[in-house]
């Protein structure tokens, strides 16, 4: 039978999001899927029809804060209403700080801080308005110590966290519910996607990367946490370990991250 909620994720062309939107598909949620590629969003889509959900895509380059309000409502107005916005898209670095333009600063800003800003801003009066509804974030464990390489996406997922937990508190009363998604290391194309100094494309799967939890399994425990409206899901391998040796030894972690290879 179809679940009368509506999803809308970002980021969903590819890697956790498209594993989600395959997971929320079996659990019969309505979908709207967002990315910037149209081919690969249509795939996506077809799955999770074949998988027995309505889904509507919208393609968008969340790099374009111009036209999200645009956005946004074409999203709202696909099912009427959003009950969970899962903000997922999301790119990474390659760069170190010194040597990384502004405008890669600014783009990785965009798109993973002020693209969700802007969109959440949009979406909950509606939510708020519906009775409550769940915003769903995807952070980093990069959103919890700063990492080489990484100084904008770093920052940038630092900020998710402040910005959400922040929404979290004021609109608890109005039935609002964020859950911050917290994934280590996920197999993925987020590295060949990442952006190094000049804004091409790192264009290589980093061995840490290969090696990480596979994007299904992680998307399994992910949906889970969404559904059950947890306030925090970290997922990964032996790496998160390094988020309760910040919390608690945070010298013993910078001296651990200061060692870390570039990649
Ligand atoms: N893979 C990991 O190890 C890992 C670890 C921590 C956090 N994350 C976060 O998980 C989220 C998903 O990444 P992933 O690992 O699945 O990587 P991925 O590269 O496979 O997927 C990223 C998704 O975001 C979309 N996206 C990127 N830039 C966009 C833009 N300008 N406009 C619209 N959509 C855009 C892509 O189209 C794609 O659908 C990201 O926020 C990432 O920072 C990933």
């Amino acid at each position: 039978m179809q679940n009368s909620k509506t999803i809308w994720i970002t980021g969903a062309s590819s890697g956790i999001g498209e594993a989600c939107a395959y997971q929320f598909a079996k659990e019969r949620f309505n979908l709207i899927l967002t990315a910037t590629r149209v081919d690969k969003l249509q795939e996506v889509q077809c799955t999770c029809v074949n998988l027995g959900a309505r889904c509507v895509i919208i393609p968008y380059d969340l790099s374009d804060l111009e036209n999200i309000d645009e956005l946004t409502d074409n999203a709202l107005a696909a099912f009427g209403k959003i009950d969970t916005l899962f903000l997922n898209a999301g790119i990474s670095q390659r760069s170190k700080t010194l040597d990384t333009s502004f405008s890669v600063d600014e783009k990785i800003m965009n798109v993973n801080f002020f693209a969700p800003v802007k969109i959440t801003k949009r979406i909950l009066p509606s939510m708020i308005e519906n009775g409550g509804g769940t915003i769903a974030v995807t952070s980093s464990i990069s959103g919890k110590f700063g990492f080489p390489l990484r100084s904008a996406y770093a920052s940038s997922k630092f900020a998710v966290y402040g910005f959400f937990e922040t929404v979290h508190a004021e609109y608890y009363d109005n039935n609002i519910r964020v859950v911050m998604v917290c994934p280590g290391r996920i197999k993925t194309n987020i590295s060949y996607n990442a952006l190094e100094a000049d804004g091409s494309k790192h264009a290589k799967m980093d061995e840490g990367q290969n090696s990480g939890m596979s994007a299904e399994k992680a998307a399994k425990k992910i949906v889970k946490a969404i559904i059950k409206q947890k306030p925090e899901v970290l997922v990964g391998g032996k790496e998160l370990l390094m988020v309760y040796i910040k919390r608690f030894l945070p010298g013993l972690s910078r001296k651990m991250v200061r060692r870390v290879s570039s990649t």
